[in-house]
């Protein structure tokens, strides 16, 4: 697999040393628009091959698209950080505006890959690309709630006294502050969250404060290190693996609404299966009605800012 990163950023820098330490891919490519930060990281990169356990990836950096030629997969980082006081519809526009040229140069090497898209708003950026290029439906994915949802699995697992990986829920949604939880599918042990509870002597989890929770976790890291990078990181190469590997694994990743759940035009973090070809399918989960007007208020919400980022960048939605 020929794989290429967008942005040397310390997402972009953290999903390479994921790929690197973990991946089985044959070529990693990383670029920025800051060349030589790009081509530090890669040399310095470059030196853990000579150690037992690194392997020998091919890899390249700078700042021409053409490297990514006939690329499998490629990850997008690259734009603004979110300042302090700034509008959320500022970021938005910004970053929109940097993901869709991106997408745009990508497209003329790599029209064939599959684009994870994390630069925030993930969602939003994900939807432009998709509505503002050639690539199809299937080939977009946002990284949308695999983040908030690992943040869900650890704080449960911490609770129950559980490995983190035998929680079973989702956020869905919006990546950030718009996601919600559907409640009715929570589970540990394989065990309904409230039955593990009654069973185990500890006091119910209130769905609310622990959505609550979840949100805050990527506060509270920005909070001291002023920015988030491992958790992501790890979330991306979750999806990574599940295309490269075809794992047809479900996954809460940002996709293309298109009839799923009665909605229509964003991008949504769902249930989706994820494989060689990016998405596969979307899941219909029998959500309840209270969490199904979540979903739609969430939906109505986006829609919201997509129209005004189009009215103010002109890109098509
Ligand atoms: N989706 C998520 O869960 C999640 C989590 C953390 C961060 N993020 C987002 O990821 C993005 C990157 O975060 P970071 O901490 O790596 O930021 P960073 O500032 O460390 O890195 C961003 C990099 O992008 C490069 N860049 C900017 N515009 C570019 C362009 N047009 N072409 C090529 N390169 C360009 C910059 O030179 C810089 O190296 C941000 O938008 C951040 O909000 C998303």
């Amino acid at each position: 697999m020929k794989i290429g990163v967008i942005g040397a950023g310390a997402v972009g820098v953290a999903v390479c040393n994921y790929v690197l330490a973990l991946g089985n891919c044959r070529e990693l490519v990383l670029l920025d628009q800051n060349k030589s930060k790009a081509e530090g990281e890669l040399m310095d990169f470059g030196h853990a091959s000579s150690l037992t356990f690194g392997k020998n990836i091919r890899l390249n950096a700078g700042d021409d698209y053409g490297m990514l030629a006939n690329a499998d997969l490629v990850v997008i980082t690259a734009g603004a950080q979110i300042k302090a006081g700034q509008p959320r519809i500022e970021l938005a526009e910004v970053n929109s505006r940097i993901c869709v040229d991106i997408a745009q140069k990508i497209e003329q090497h790599a029209p064939n890959a599959i684009l994870i898209v994390v630069t925030n708003p993930c969602d939003l950026a994900a939807f432009f690309i998709i509505n503002n290029t050639g690539y199809q439906v299937h080939q977009v994915i946002s990284s949308g709630c695999v983040v908030d949802t690992a943040r869900l699995m650890k704080i449960v697992g911490d609770y129950t006294g559980l490995d983190p990986k035998n929680v079973f829920g989702y956020i869905l949604g919006e990546h950030g502050s718009h996601c919600f939880m559907p409640a009715s599918i929570l589970g540990a042990g394989g065990q309904p969250i409230d039955f593990y509870c009654d069973n185990n002597g500890l006091a119910r989890l209130e769905p609310q404060q622990l959505l609550e929770d979840v949100k805050q976790a990527g506060y509270e890291i920005f909070k001291r290190k002023l920015n988030t990078t491992h958790g992501v990181a790890a979330s991306v190469y979750r999806i990574i693996q599940a295309v490269s590997l075809n794992e047809h694994s479900v996954l809460p990743v940002g996709v293309l609404v298109d009839g799923h759940y009665g909605l229509n035009g964003s991008v949504l973090s769902l249930p989706a299966v994820v494989g060689r070809r990016g998405l596969e399918r979307v899941l219909e989960h029998p959500f309840t009605a209270e969490e199904l007007a979540q979903l739609q208020q969430i939906h109505q919400q986006i829609r919201t800012v997509i129209e005004s980022v189009s009215e103010l960048t002109a890109l098509a939605c």
